[in-house]
Order: C-alpha cells, then sequence, then structure tokens
C-alpha cells in the first residue's frame, strides 16, 4: 500500500494568483492523488480554470508553491507538466482551426516526426477518437475548420489521452461535456471512469452538478478565489453542492412548470419557420409570450433554424416569417459571440447603438449606464465592465452575450443552447429572468442540449436529419419521449 505522499501526483500549497484587484486564487491547497476524479465546482469566476492553469503549468501563480510526484517544482511550465505527465482540456478550445486533425495531434507529439509520421499521427487519433467515443464520424484527415464545435472538443479531449513518449498520470478537463450531445458527453464519462479505475487520474470541472456527483470519487467547491470544502464525493448531494458553492436553493421544476403561461393559440404570431429540410407541411410556430423549445441530439438543424430565422429578420427567406426584430444569443462565443478586442460595456451595447447614441457619437455614460444594469441584474463578476471581455471567466462571457440581448430592442430572442457554462445560481437566475421577459411579451426560441431547461419552455420542437419530427407540449415534455422521438422519422 502506497503511503498517502506517494501517491499523491501533484499537490499546490497557498497558491495565489491575482489580476489587478481580482484576487482569482487567494491562498488555495489543493492536491489530486493517483486513481481519483477530483470534481471542482464553484460560481462563474470561483477561480476554477485559473487553479486549473496553475496546475497544467499555463500560468505562473503570484505566490505559493506546486510539487509534482512529490518533488517541488521550481520552474514549472506547461512543458514541464507535459514531461511530467500533466494535461489540461481548456474550456477555450486550442486546436489550429487550418490543420487536419492529425497535423494537430502532432503538435503534441513532437517525437512523430520522419517518414510516416502523417500516418503514425492519425493512427494515434483515430484508434483514442475510437476508444472514447465509439461510433465517432471523425477523419485524421478532416481540417478543423471544417468540423462542428462538438467535433472539435471531441479532437480536443481524445489528443490529450494520446501518448507517446510522455506518461500520462493526470487529465484536466475543463467542462468538457459543455460542446457535447448527451449520447457523446455519457461516452466521455464512462471513459474517466475506466481510466481512473485503472490507475490514473482527472480533474472534472462541470456545472452539471449531476455530472460531478456520478463520476467523482472526491469533490473540490471552490467560491470566491478560496477551497471552501473539500469531501468524498458520497458525503455530498445536489442541495449541499449548491448550497456550498453559494448558489440560490434549488429550484423544483413544478414551480418552473406553474410559472410559465400555457400556449395561447390567440396570441400574435411572432414567427414561423420551416427548415429547408423538411419534407412534410410541419412548421415551427411561435408567439408573442411563449417560449420555445427546440431540442433532440446536437446539429440536427436546431441552430441551421435559428440561424435561418435570425437571416430572415433583415431579408426575406422561403419558408420564414419573423414579425419582429430579433437578437441572437450564441452558445460558440468563440466564433460567434464576443469581439474579443472590446470592452465588457461595449460588447454588451453593441446591439442597442440606436438607443446608446447622442447625436452622431455614442454615449459613453448611457453605454456604461446599460452595462451597470447587467451587472447587477445577472451578477457579471468584474471590477469594472470597462476591462477587455476577456478578462471575464468563461461563464461571465456569456452572461455578457445574455445582457447584450435581453438589452436590446429585439422582441424575439434566439438562444443557441447559451447556458453552456453557465453557474447553477445564475442559471436559475437567467430562467426567472426569462420566464419575466416572456410574460412581458417577448418570445424565446431556445435551443438547449440539457433536457431539464426544456421545462422552461411552452412546447418543445424535437430535431432530427434537419427535421421537424415531434412537437410535444411541456406535459409530455420527459428525456425518454425526446430520445424517442429524435429517431424517429415524422411527426
Ligand atoms: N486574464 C485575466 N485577466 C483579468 N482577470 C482574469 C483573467 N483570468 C481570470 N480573471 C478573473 O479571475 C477570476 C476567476 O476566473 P476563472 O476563469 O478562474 O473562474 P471560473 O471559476 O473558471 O469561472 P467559470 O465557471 O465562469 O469558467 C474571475 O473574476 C475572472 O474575471
Amino acid at each position: 500500500m502506497p503511503s498517502e505522499a506517494a501517491s499523491i501526483i501533484v499537490r499546490l500549497d497557498d497558491a495565489g494568483k491575482y489580476f489587478g484587484a481580482v484576487r482569482a486564487l487567494d491562498g488555495v491547497d489543493f492536491a489530486v492523488s493517483k486513481g481519483e476524479c477530483v470534481g471542482l465546482v464553484g460560481h462563474n469566476g470561483a477561480g476554477k480554470s485559473t487553479l486549473m492553469q496553475v496546475v497544467a503549468g499555463t500560468l505562473a501563480p503570484n505566490r505559493g508553491r506546486i510539487a509534482v510526484g512529490g518533488a517541488v517544482e521550481e520552474n514549472y511550465s506547461v512543458v514541464r507538466a507535459q514531461k511530467l505527465g500533466i494535461r489540461c482540456v481548456f474550456q477555450e478550445l486550442s486546436l489550429c482551426p487550418n490543420l487536419s486533425v492529425a497535423e494537430n495531434t502532432r503538435i503534441n507529439h513532437p517525437s512523430l516526426r520522419g517518414f510516416g509520421w502523417r500516418r503514425r499521427a492519425a493512427r494515434l487519433i483515430v484508434d483514442k477518437l475510437d476508444e472514447i467515443f465509439p461510433g465517432h464520424d471523425i477523419a485524421a484527415s478532416d481540417v478543423v475548420r471544417d468540423l462542428s464545435i462538438g467535433r472539435r472538443q471531441m479532437v480536443e479531449i481524445a489528443r490529450a489521452f494520446t501518448v507517446t513518449t510522455d506518461p500520462l498520470d493526470l487529465v484536466i478537463l475543463d467542462e468538457p461535456t459543455s460542446s457535447l450531445d448527451a449520447r457523446t458527453a455519457g461516452q466521455l464519462l464512462a471513459f474517466v471512469r475506466r481510466f481512473v479505475a485503472g490507475g490514473r487520474s482527472c480533474i472534472l470541472i462541470s456545472h452539471l452538478l449531476g455530472e460531478i456527483l456520478e463520476n467523482a470519487s472526491r469533490i473540490v467547491v471552490m467560491r470566491d478565489g478560496k477551497v471552501v470544502v473539500a469531501d468524498t464525493a458520497a458525503a455530498f448531494d445536489r442541495d449541499r453542492l449548491v448550497t456550498t458553492m453559494g448558489g440560490a436553493a434549488a429550484e423544483t421544476r413544478e414551480k418552473a412548470a406553474a410559472q410559465t403561461a400555457a400556449r395561447q393559440e390567440s396570441r400574435p404570431l411572432r414567427v414561423r419557420a420551416r427548415p429547408a429540410r423538411q419534407t412534410n407541411q410541419t412548421e415551427l410556430v411561435a408567439r408573442e409570450g411563449e417560449i420555445i423549445g427546440l431540442a433532440g441530439l446536437s446539429g440536427h438543424g436546431q441552430t441551421d433554424l435559428l440561424i435561418a430565422i435570425y437571416s430572415a429578420a433583415e431579408r426575406r427567406m422561403a419558408g420564414v416569417e419573423v414579425t419582429e426584430p430579433v437578437a441572437l444569443v450564441a452558445g460558440d462565443r468563440q466564433s460567434d459571440g464576443v469581439f474579443p478586442q472590446w470592452s465588457i460595456a461595449a460588447n454588451i451595447g453593441i446591439r442597442s447603438l440606436s438607443r446608446l447614441r447622442q447625436g452622431l457619437l455614442i454615449s459613453a455614460q448611457r453605454e456604461a449606464e446599460l452595462a451597470k444594469f447587467w451587472q447587477d441584474r445577472i451578477k457579471i463578476r468584474t471590477p469594472d465592465m470597462n476591462n477587455n471581455i476577456l478578462s471575464l471567466s468563461g461563464g461571465n462571457q456569456q452572461k455578457a452575450l445574455f445582457a447584450r440581448a435581453l438589452g436590446s430592442d429585439a422582441r424575439i430572442i434566439l438562444m443557441d443552447d447559451p447556458m453552456r457554462g453557465v453557474d447553477i445560481g445564475t442559471k436559475l437566475e437567467v430562467y426567472d429572468l426569462i420566464r419575466e421577459e416572456a410574460r412581458n411579451g417577448r418570445t424565446f426560441l431556445w435551443y438547449t442540449t440539457e433536457t431539464d431547461e426544456l421545462d422552461n419552455c411552452d412546447h418543445v420542437y424535437v430535431f432530427h436529419n434537419g427535421r421537424i419530427v415531434a412537437d410535444l407540449s411541456r406535459s409530455e415534455l420527459t428525456e425518454e419521449r425526446i430520445i424517442q422521438s429524435s429517431f424517429s422519422e415524422a411527426v
């Protein structure tokens, strides 16, 4: 039986990291042992990603000590971490878009060179994809730019688990399932359990608390830059997790259901849209004040229809009718959402320029007022809304995108799986906000991969192969029903 010290892979003592006035890490002690899956949870901006960047060697702490395999590291870096068997899959993907899957794999494995490297890199990554995501349809020659965000995430994850010359002891997964559909997420989590059972270790960050409770052996809860509780997973249930994180008390499905208005045939039409690949007369219909869900496996036409509706607000499109201004909250904030050069306030104000204008110029004061209002309303954690948008944690960037849409004059809000990466406390507040805005007459079209979120909807369209295959009222909604419908062919 190895001693406790011998079984520790990595250990941080009193780690501190500051960004100007923000204490992202404020004296954190943290360790991971062999054969454990540590679940790391906390509200948006609690410091989880920063802590992981320190463990992965991509960020040097301002103070504290890091030891790997019992030896204190003086010049720790990402290259050193890799040599010591520590890898990280970050929230924001790091693949080079203009390179193929095999070429991206080679970047992490300098030993893949010389004659035939491309074939060897292809074998390495495809074998790992087969092992983690059986039935995936990714080829080593696919150029990353052409892959959906979910497939990119699969490649990124598989690449982190490939081994050539360096050892592999610990893989950090920062919200790994946020871009994966339920089936693929299940495959990954099953693989993580096997990986850990084989004596190696993972750190799993997720805002889906069920994922943490079912897969972690130990759970560490962070709050405002500190570790507030660390305990075996068996010592937690969902409520204890939410309370320890400092979130609102868990809301029941019943409450959400009771607060949502029933479907109203008599209300004015806001959107009527038939998917381009629809072969029958079925179409999506959304009326004033309705929250309409779009469900089904990811990549089955939900986003395409939202984009068609968004485009139809600007120019006529066959099969799509839109009667009011539209705003879109993108789920892939990296490619469609944030303006990376701009401040948080400017990112929020961009959809409201006509209201912010004073004469020919944008009024900095009005922009600041709008930003402040939303900062308070959905708790965007930053000391200054004039800071660059990228200074926000991932979940807080997502909140800024919400603020942009909800703060605009749009009466129809399209949401493309926008809650990924948002913490549970904020999610519940945003759900309340959406329902309140719907009661005030706004219409929401909400694509989500989280079945629980559909409880907020009045009505749900299930998609398969680019077509609407089911039209479910809320009383008919169950996970089984959605999955069943996803595989059926027609309404
Ligand atoms: N490069 C940076 N510049 C300025 N502030 C930063 C930077 N990176 C992180 N921060 C701040 O540090 C704090 C912790 O951020 P971190 O990304 O670690 O949070 P998190 O717990 O991972 O949040 P989320 O759940 O939203 O991903 C936040 O207040 C964030 O705004």
